[in-house]
């Protein structure tokens, strides 16, 4: 066991090489040379919202940049008001099962590969992070946030039931106290309040500075070892991670039954009108 584990090890070290990453028109993955640090920044206007589409893009990129043995990911967003507002909600309104499945399906595997990332990851959060938006900030090992936005996990207040691996992804970073009052209460912090209960590492004024923070952050492993790194990482995440990766179809068929219900597509209806309606004002 140990051997192979030294093996792996001297096998990480060699591989650590760098190159550029394709982009799609969804995500666009800039690789540093120097650092071998990749930015991949979410570009789905106007806001990010997370549809199939857009999930299948952010997932292979991530894998994209894992294969090409970068040394790090930044996430951020195109948008300089948006970091992302969470999932589309026109995928879960009056769904067709199939799609609704599939789409349900690339959301566990982005937030497996966001979350259990070979890499260090860091979120630049340079605008709202919302619902899903939240989640993959928080599903990364460092956030900085600009000031004036909000973030959170607002899914009670339109009617969603939280499922396990999105509570385990604020478990990750949050105390159980703050995470169940902040769930229960469907609340969304500002930037100031995200701070204070450091949901959020640090606050930063621009996202210049954002970027800057996140590499630093990033290379601040360079004296590790990438294997052992990412083997202790694992190691830390994996119960959280543990009910998502043994048995997804279980969290796969409770959402899909929650979605279908007229409970859920009644409050989503009512939402949506709310969100429309705040655009016409
Ligand atoms: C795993 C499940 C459990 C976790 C819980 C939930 C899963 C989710 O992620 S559900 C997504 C919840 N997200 C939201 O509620 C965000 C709602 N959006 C907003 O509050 C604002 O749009 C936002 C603050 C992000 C940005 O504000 P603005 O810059 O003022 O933009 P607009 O509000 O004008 O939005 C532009 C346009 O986009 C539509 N929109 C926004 N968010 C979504 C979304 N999540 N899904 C679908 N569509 C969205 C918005 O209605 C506007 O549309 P038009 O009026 O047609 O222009």
């Amino acid at each position: 066991m140990l051997r192979s584990r030294t093996k792996l090890i001297e096998l990480g070290k060699r591989q650590l090489c760098r190159s550029m990453c394709k982009s799609s028109e969804l995500t666009l993955v800039e690789v540093d040379d120097k650092t071998g640090i990749a930015t991949l920044t979410m570009n789905k206007p106007p806001v990010n919202s997370c549809n199939l589409e857009f999930l299948r893009a952010l997932k292979s990129a991530m894998k994209e940049i894992e294969s090409n043995k970068c040394s790090g990911i930044i996430l951020t967003s195109s948008n300089d008001k948006v970091f992302s507002s969470g999932l589309d909600l026109n995928e879960l309104r009056q769904p067709n099962p199939e799609r609704l499945a599939t789409f349900w399906k690339e959301l566990q595997e982005m937030w497996v590969t966001l979350y259990l990332s070979n890499v260090p990851t860091a979120a630049a959060i340079n605008g709202h992070a919302l619902a899903v938006g939240c989640v993959m900030a928080a599903a990364c090992e460092y956030r900085v946030m600009l000031p004036d936005f909000t973030i959170g996990i607002h899914a009670t207040k339109f009617g969603y039931v939280v499922p396990p691996f999105i509570v385990n992804t604020y478990l990750s970073v949050l105390p159980h106290p703050v995470v169940e009052r902040a769930l229960l209460q469907g609340k969304i912090f500002s930037t100031q309040e995200a701070l204070q209960i450091n949901l959020i590492d640090e606050v930063v004024n621009s996202k210049d500075e954002a970027l800057c923070k996140c590499a630093d952050f990033i290379g601040s492993f360079e004296q590790t070892n990438p294997v052992a790194r990412a083997l202790t990482k694992r190691q830390l995440r994996a119960p959280f991670a543990k009910q998502l990766l043994e048995d997804p179809e279980t969290e796969l068929r409770e959402s899909l039954e929650y979605i279908n219900t007229p409970l859920f597509q009644e409050s989503l209806d009512q939402y949506l009108l709310q969100l429309k309606k705040k655009n016409k004002k």
